[in-house]
């Protein structure tokens, strides 16, 4: 059996981190360990390519997912499965959050990440096109730019905004979160700024990191309490590897619980159950399930300024050769331009809402969500509440490690996350009867001037929202009994073993999750070295 000190499983935003990291001074071998195939695709590299990408098999892997409220649309959530993990497949969108989401995570348990340390990773970690100002970093390995195109329509979006009282900002990640401006994005000179491209490919030629494609891990191997390797499989071939220092998992929030839960880890009830053999009863395993549900308003415009028509046909043909030739236009941009955090009620102390404007119109209808551009020039608003308290759960039905988990979202669980989503729908109205639109906008198709009181806009949110594919929270570190790892991202009742990935998150980040994804495999890499 192959030994290496440090065995990753994933290769995702976290895992990548890691994999730089922890081989950095070539004191350690690590193997880093990745279901999915390399990331070669032009359809990785450019930004606008994850579109098709999502709707194919080959880097993505896709979950269902059970509703419990027979209200909700149905849903499939796509993960990248490929060298970068999510961060391969995403949409591009760099969002730290805010300060107060990590001194919340501090204050709820995860003693050493609160902002003063957790500011200072990211500052390490980046590096921002738009140059130092003390709270941005520059140099580091993960190159981020805002949105490079300003049209009329963009903004005038902006316009709207700061008349409704939002400032305007060059960068929209801020210590102060409140306010409107061009996304940033990790995109570098038109090209897609992976974890893997950041972190990984840099690594690539060292000896000490060996990095492993298409193998499939289906469970940690202890020696009574010790995590000491990982079973794999590889097409037909099992093969066990040896880690004689520790075992990481990077898996994703869907796949870290499920693999802890069938190495033995969870509640013991449950795993039992299932006839696994208990290492440690941890109730706490694919527990506190956090997701962002995207509420959509959808407006006809009176002006070709969409981009319904440029993903087919010739255009899309133009707009291909142009990325290839210059790496400009539009597959060169991130999934959405302006981005805006706001207080959709009086009284709030901070944005409880994400606010982002996507320059396309989609077909409605059908139970699915489709992703066909309507005939005619429109746009959508995606509104999501923050930090969402309903909790939902990612348990495994078997213990077979090729079935996927039973993925229960349970989102609106809480009347503070229903009427938030109910806000985000009237201060997008707001947003979008200012002055700055009314040479652009026609009429909103969706929900639709008839969905006017709280019970209809909810019932129309619900069928015709969406995931913003964040899932976070179910091995959430903290030191309650909830808790799966501790604050240095240990596994709680056994050694050897920890997780690094979104997984860990107490609660949600005020944003995209990506950012705070690898931070976490920023600031695990430095938990890991201390000890080492
Ligand atoms: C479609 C989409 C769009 C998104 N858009 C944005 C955005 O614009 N901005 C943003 O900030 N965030 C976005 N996100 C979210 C963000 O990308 C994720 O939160 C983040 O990448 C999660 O990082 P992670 O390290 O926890 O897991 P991942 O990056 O998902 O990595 C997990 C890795 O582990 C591998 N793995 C899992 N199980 C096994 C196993 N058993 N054996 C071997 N390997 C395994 C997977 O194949 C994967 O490569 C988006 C996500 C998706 C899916």
């Amino acid at each position: 059996m192959d030994t290496f000190d440090y065995i990753i499983v994933g290769a995702g935003s976290a895992g990548c981190v890691l994999a730089n990291r922890l081989s950095e001074d070539g004191r350690f071998r690590v193997l880093l360990v990745e279901a999915g195939p390399t990331d070669g695709t032009p359809l990785i590299s450019m930004p606008k390519g994850f579109g098709a990408l999502l709707q194919s098999q080959s880097h993505v892997r896709h979950f269902d997912v059970a509703h419990e409220d027979k209200a909700m649309r149905k849903e499939i959530w796509p993960k990248g499965m490929t060298l970068g993990g999510s961060s391969s497949v995403n949409g591009t969108l760099y969002v730290r959050g805010q300060p107060q989401d990590y001194d919340d995570w501090e204050a709820l348990g995860a003693a050493g990440w609160g902002w003063d340390v957790i500011g200072e990773c990211y500052k390490q970690m980046e590096d921002n096109s738009l140059g130092a100002d003390g709270v941005r970093g520059v140099g580091g390995p993960l190159h981020i730019s805002p949105h490079p195109d300003r049209s009329p329509l963009s903004e005038a979006m902006i316009d709207a905004g700061v008349s409704l009282g939002l400032k305007r900002r060059e960068d929209t990640n801020g210590l102060d979160q409140e306010g409107i401006g061009y996304t940033m994005r990790t995109i570098k000179d038109g090209v897609r700024v992976s974890a893997s491209s950041a972190f990984l490919h840099p690594a690539k030629k060292r000896k000490n990191l060996i990095v492993e494609t298409r193998v499939f891990v289906e469970k940690i191997l202890f020696e009574g309490t010790r995590a000491v390797g990982i079973r794999c499989r590889q097409g037909d071939q099992s093969i066990d590897y040896k880690a004689g220092k520790e075992v990481i998992l990077s898996a994703g929030s869907l796949q870290s619980p499920q693999l802890l839960q069938l190495s033995g880890i969870g509640s013991a009830d449950h795993l039992r159950g299932l006839g696994i053999d208990v290492i440690q009863d941890s109730p706490g395993v694919g527990q506190n399930l956090r997701e962002h549900w995207m509420n959509i308003v959808q407006q006809k415009l009176q002006v070709p300024a969409s981009t319904n028509f440029q993903f087919g046909g010739f255009r899309l043909l133009v707009n291909a050769l142009q990325y290839f030739l210059f790496k400009r236009g539009l597959m060169s941009t991130s999934s959405h331009e302006v981005i805006g955090f706001a207080k959709t009620r009086p009284g709030l102390d901070r944005p409880d809402a994400e606010i982002v404007f996507a320059p396309f119109s989609l077909v409605q209808g059908g139970e699915e969500a489709k992703f066909a551009f309507e005939p005619w020039h429109g746009i959508q608003m995606h509104g999501f509440q923050l930090r969402p308290e309903s909790q939902g759960s990612v348990m495994i039905k078997s213990a077979d490690p090729a079935d996927q988990p039973v993925i229960k979202p349970n989102y609106f669980a809480t009347e503070n996350d229903r009427q938030t989503a109910i806000s985000i729908v009237r201060y997008i109205r707001e947003l979008l009867a200012q002055p700055a639109l009314k040479d652009f906008v026609a009429e909103e198709t969706l929900p639709g001037l008839d969905v006017q009181s709280d019970d209809e806009i909810l019932s129309v949110v619900k069928k015709t929202g969406s995931s913003v594919f964040h899932a976070s929270g179910t091995c959430k570190m903290g030191q309650d009994d909830m808790a799966v790892v501790d604050p240095e991202l240990r596994v709680r009742g056994v050694s050897g073993l920890r997780v690094v990935d979104a997984s860990v998150m107490p609660t949600l980040v005020s944003g995209n999750t990506n950012a705070a994804a690898m931070v976490i495999g920023w600031r695990g890499s430095d938990l890991i070295l201390k000890d080492a």
